[in-house]
């Protein structure tokens, strides 16, 4: 069998690029975006996404150039996932509720060429593109007009992205992948813990994520998905190119709140969602809920989940779904695959099982939770504290430019996440804290997801978050801070919020302090800002402020 190599026929590089194409013919006249009274097929999105290849290719783009996109969920977003890489170049999806400031730092360090610009987001790329050093080579703009806008400022922006579709051609011989390895997209990471860091990954490694992701969530034929997650954030965990795959209709929104959710839900027949856990405690607290017709099956990732958030969706009418990832995995690599003996125990011990992040995807190859100083797996008791690590085919090529952050994070044969877990007897891994956000208090690791998740149980807390406080004797205690319930009528006292705790953690983890804010700050994807709550609690020393603290 040794003479029995790799030939043309079985060795063409996979890329997600060709879910497109059989889409076309499969489903072909079956709505694949959806977004207002506009409404294409799967043959339309071929086509144009085709038309539009050929326009960037025609405009001196191709392999390995960097191609910005500045655009919440509508439909350019969606067909610029295909026709971006379908040309050749690297794709860059920006947040767009990043500052100016960031945004030229994303820029000028992705050596972007042509910037896709939606219309709402042109004061911004100005304002960033303002900011770039005199001889820094500027992005050729391309204005995304809103077809439900009349007026669109046009100035700036020398072509439209109508015209680069309508003037494209539909039979563009697209420019296939020399490789698997050669890099489809370029995203910065959240910015949750530090600056945004540029992660490249390739064709191959979005290929097996778009897969994996799509029979880890068991997404059948033709679902109906809800954009309610920004595409930008990591492509939408990959499902962009996945609803190629399974022929989905893509219900785009520019803009939501938990009243357009269920709307859009009833209207369209939705069938499956993805949001961070703030999306699930969004709906979970609105009035305008209700009892779900039927169910909405929603996946929720990129920070913890409470159990208590879990509950309450899942008393809608949402089947909840859980996994764990991060940029460099492209999406999630981590489930709480769910067994079925677990749905005859009681709903609050199934919200406490799901709310852990679970097992390796079927295409991880390994991951493990390791002793920082010796590389050891912890011991597999659900308490001792480790890093999580990760290997498989999907995980990041590296950092763009980065060459001494990538060493650091992929090194021994693992990928280093930074985040703390513990495993279960049962091989189920479990976060409980990212390594930063991991308070010290006499000597003890607390974590903050435990005490977070008992302060998401109390009745009227909307949503909390646990950082370190400075503190002389302890070196550091828990500093709570939370917001309350909409309806809440009497808002609890500190020292009841702390007995509440008291009732359910070691006295060690109770926070010390309790801090209530009208709002959490929070990244564009749902994380709170941890490192602007330690900034306050150290403020809340130096200041010598008491009325919105007290120690036990
Ligand atoms: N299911 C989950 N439970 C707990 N934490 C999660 C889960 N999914 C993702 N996370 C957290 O999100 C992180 C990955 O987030 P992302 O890649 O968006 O950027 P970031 O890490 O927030 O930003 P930065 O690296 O710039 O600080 C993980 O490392 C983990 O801490």
């Amino acid at each position: 069998m040794d003479q029995l190599k790799p030939s043309a026929a079985n060795s063409s590089p996979l890329t997600p690029l060709n879910f497109l194409e059989r889409a076309a013919t499969v489903y072909g006249e079956c709505p694949s975006v959806v977004y207002n009274d506009t409404t294409y097929t799967w043959s339309d999105t071929h086509r144009r996404c085709l038309q539009l290849a050929s326009s960037i290719s025609r405009l001196g783009l191709g392999r390995g150039h960097v191609v910005s996109v500045l655009a919440p969920n509508v439909p350019a977003m969606y067909e610029l996932h295909f026709a971006v890489p379908m040309a050749g170049a690297v794709l860059n999806t920006i947040n767009t509720r990043l500052d100016a400031r960031t945004v030229s730092v994303l820029l000028r360090h992705s050596e972007s060429r042509l910037l896709f610009v939606d219309f709402q987001s042109t004061p911004l790329v100005l304002q960033a593109i303002s900011l770039f050093p005199p001889e820094s080579p500027r992005p050729t703009l391309v204005l995304i007009a809103d077809p439900d806008e009349s007026a669109s400022p046009a100035a700036h922006f020398p072509h439209t992205y109508s015209g680069l579709v309508e003037s494209g051609d539909a039979n563009f011989n697209w420019v296939r992948p020399e490789s698997d390895w050669d890099p489809i997209v370029l995203n910065y990471t959240s910015g949750t813990t530090a600056a945004p860091k540029g992660v490249v990954h390739c064709h191959r490694g979005m290929f097996i994520c778009a897969l994996d992701s799509l029979l880890a969530w068991s997404v059948p034929e033709q679902p109906v998905k809800l954009w309610t997650l920004p595409m930008f954030h990591a492509n939408g965990w990959s499902y962009t190119w996945g609803m190629a795959a399974v022929g989905g209709t893509n219900i785009c929104l520019r803009k939501f709140d938990a009243s357009v959710i269920f709307e859009t839900i009833r209207a369209h027949g939705v069938t499956h969602m993805c949001g961070a856990p703030v999306v699930l405690n969004m709906l979970s607290n609105s009035p305008d809920g209700g009892r779900l017709r039927d169910p909405v099956h929603i996946l929720t990732a990129g920070a913890p989940p409470p159990a208590s958030v879990l509950l309450r969706a899942e008393s809608l009418g949402f089947v909840v779904s859980h996994g764990y990832g991060l940029t460099e995995t492209g999406g999630f690599v981590v489930t709480c695959a769910w067994k079925p003996k677990w749905n005859r125990l009681p709903a609050t011990e199934r919200a406490r099982l799901k709310a852990r992040q679970g097992v390796r995807t079927v295409s991880m190859t390994e991951v493990d939770v390791v002793e920082p100083e010796s590389g050891a797996s912890v011991r597999r008791d659900g308490l001792s504290l480790g890093e999580i690590v990760l290997r498989g085919g999907w995980i990041m090529l590296g950092y763009f430019k980065d060459p001494e952050a990538t060493t650091k994070c992929m090194r021994n044969g693992w990928f280093y996440t930074g985040d703390v877990g513990v495993m279960h007897p049962d091989g189920y891994l479990e976060i409980k804290d990212r390594s930063k956000d991991v308070i010290i208090s006499g000597g003890e690791n607390l974590s903050s997801v435990e005490v977070e998740s008992v302060l998401y149980s109390h009745p009227s807390v909307n949503e909390a978050a646990v950082v370190a406080r400075p503190d002389e004797f302890w070196g550091e205690t828990a500093c709570a801070f939370v917001t309350l319930k909409a309806e809440t009528k009497q808002v609890p006292t500190e020292k009841e919020i702390k007995e509440f705790c008291r009732g359910r953690l070691p006295h060690y983890m109770v926070p010390k302090t309790v801090v209530w804010k009208a709002e959490l700050p929070k990244t564009s994807t749902g994380k709170i800002q941890k490192f602007v709550l330690r900034e306050m609690a150290k403020a809340l020393d130096l200041s010598g402020t008491t009325t919105t603290r007290s120690r036990i």
